[in-house]
């Protein structure tokens, strides 16, 4: 698939194009990108930033136009300095930072207006028309507003501001749903809508540099592929961390929690392609159709093989750190966990037995994300007696691929000590990325923009995917949520429940992120 033309959808939606249209004559066509909520948080702090980084960069069409869309009253002046004070340049690319920042706010407009109604997003088309001058229209969406918003700004800007003749396609924010249920409600509003073909449902942690580099790595490395099964691997953990709290964004998160805000989107996307079997080809649809095999292959998530937890107030070195539950915007009493870890499986030929650990957490000790391979023991180990403090039957290797911060690639292993003796110890073989290459590491959110104007949907999640996501949740959600289950206290700043090294150790596992220095368990 080339820019999202050889797909083959219904006739009369084709990506928003008159069927047969054929693609647009090079240099003939424009792109329009209307970022709606452009007053909000994640414009603000990402997607803006992100289309100037594209721009920088030489990645967006030579003829393009940005618009903000909300109901904030702003003029285009107004909009542009909102925009500027979030624009940076990458720090190996400052040469002629504030002309290219200049030439990209000039390029970007505003249109005030409601979400429900077709008044504002007819007065965006027009506008939109008058920029695009005759050229052929292409026009994207990237919905950054709150979920409850989505459809009514789908009805209304797909109905009056559709482009004519080019494609339309809308980026849709998670959360897609709180459940099996309402997300399939959700797909069935989009739909009536937009074609499957014309969503993009991101997911960022997919436009990150390491889980791009998770298939390359399995794939095109002999080394990994014939050990990338229950065979030799004992345990994979995927690990979530932040070391601040959910500050400002209570009230969102509450009706959310951390099982949907990390662990059924990012932590979930990145098992699936951790584990989906080998694709037919690199095309969207053959990846996308391996991960859904794969999600649908899992059992869903059982009570007993959950930990919640919810950080609580602490006081260190003189400094207060506020509880969930103070949040002024927490409804009073909640037990909406900030922390849970999980045990799941693939029933499945490739991953039978194996456990698949997931752990996330808000107001933890540390920041970071990470994917940990533990592999077996060797079997009779014939220098297991030859280790300085560790015990090599149980210190198996171990492959860590650190998604943030610090990018690296890195494998345990069991090493000679250099000297006239034979003493063994733990050593890491490390791809560090920061002393691999020396360029800046693109925002996920560049590279998802940019896949979306390429009508790239590799990187984003389609409906049976979701689906099949929530199915395994769900029940579990529903039975924390029907029983009020007490999340277990822990620290802000600390390194969360200690069950969830119970649950950890109930399949033999200890979690490598806490494991000693030397590796050893
Ligand atoms: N912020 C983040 O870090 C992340 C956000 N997301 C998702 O991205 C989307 C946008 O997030 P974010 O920018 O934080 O959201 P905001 O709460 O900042 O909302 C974005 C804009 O939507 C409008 N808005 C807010 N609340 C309402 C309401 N109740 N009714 C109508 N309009 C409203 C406001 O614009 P105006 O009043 O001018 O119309 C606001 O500026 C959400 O779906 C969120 O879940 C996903 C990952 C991370
Ligand atoms: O989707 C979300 O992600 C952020 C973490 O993203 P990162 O790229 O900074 O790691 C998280 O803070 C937020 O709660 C969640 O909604």
């Amino acid at each position: 698939m080339v820019n999202g033309y050889a797909e083959v959808v219904p006739a009369e939606v084709l990506d928003g194009r008159p069927a047969g249209a054929g693609p647009p004559e090079q240099g003939g066509s424009t792109v329009s990108i209307t970022v709606v909520g452009a007053s909000g948080d994640l414009a603000k702090k990402k997607i803006f930033p992100a289309l100037f980084a594209l721009f920088y960069e030489d990645c967006l069409p030579e003829h393009f136009t940005v618009f903000g869309y909300a109901r904030s009253k702003m003029n285009d002046a107004e909009l542009g300095t909102m925009i500027s004070r979030t624009l940076t340049c990458r720090i190996d690319k400052r040469e002629n930072c504030g002309d290219k920042m200049e030439q990209f706010l000039q390029r970007c407009f505003y249109q005030p207006g409601q979400y429900n109604t077709e008044e504002g997003f007819a007065e965006l088309d027009r506008k939109l028309k008058e920029k695009e001058a005759g050229r052929i229209p292409n026009r994207l969406f990237y919905l950054s507003v709150p979920p409850n918003i989505f459809v009514d700004v789908v009805r209304s800007a797909s109905r009056t501001a559709s482009s004519s003749s080019g494609w339309t396609r809308f980026i849709v924010e998670k959360p897609f749903g709180r459940d099996s249920e309402s997300s399939g409600e959700l797909t069935r509003s989009l739909k009536k809508y937009l074609a499957e073909e014309q969503i993009f449902r991101i997911d960022h942690y997919l436009g990150k540099e390491l889980v791009e580099n998770l298939s390359v790595l399995r794939f095109s490395n002999l080394v990994f592929e014939p050990l990338w099964s229950r065979n030799y691997i004992r345990n994979v953990q995927l690990i979530f961390s932040e070391d601040f709290g959910t500050e400002g964004r209570g009230g969102y998160f509450d009706n959310y929690g951390i099982i949907r805000d990390i662990m059924q989107n990012h932590l979930l996307q990145i098992l699936a392609l951790f584990a989906m079997e080998t694709p037919v080809s690199l095309d969207a649809e053959d990846i996308r159709n391996e991960k859904v095999k794969v999600l649908r292959s899992m059992r869903p998530l059982k009570l007993e093989d959950v930990v919640v937890g919810q950080y609580k107030g602490h006081t260190r070195g003189g400094r207060s750190f506020p509880g969930y539950a103070d949040d002024p915007t927490v409804p009073k009493g909640s037990v909406t966990p900030t922390f849970a870890a999980a045990a799941l499986f693939i029933d499945n030929a490739r991953w039978d037995g194996v456990p698949f650990l997931m752990k996330a957490g808000k107001a933890l000790h540390t920041r970071r994300a990470e994917i940990r391979v533990q592999f077996r023991r060797v079997p009779g180990n014939l220098y297991r007696r030859r280790s300085i403090g560790t015990d090599l039957d149980t210190a198996t290797n171990e492959l860590v691929l650190r998604v943030q911060p610090d990018e690296a690639i890195y494998l345990r292993i069991n090493s000679k000590v250099p000297g006239l003796g034979m003493r063994l110890d733990r050593s890491d073989l490390n791809l560090l990325y920061s002393e691999r290459y020396r360029r800046e590491i693109p925002d996920a959110y560049e590279r998802l923009l940019l896949d979306a104007v390429e009508g790239e949907h590799r990187l984003f999640i389609r409906s049976d995917e979701l689906d099949a996501a929530w199915a395994i949740f769900t029940p579990v959600l529903r039975e924390l949520e029907d029983r009020r289950v007490a999340p277990e206290l822990y620290p802000y700043g600390s390194r969360g429940p200690v069950g969830a090294h119970y649950l950890a150790a109930n399949y033999n596992v200890r979690w490598g992120d806490i494991a000693g220095d030397d590796g050893s368990f």
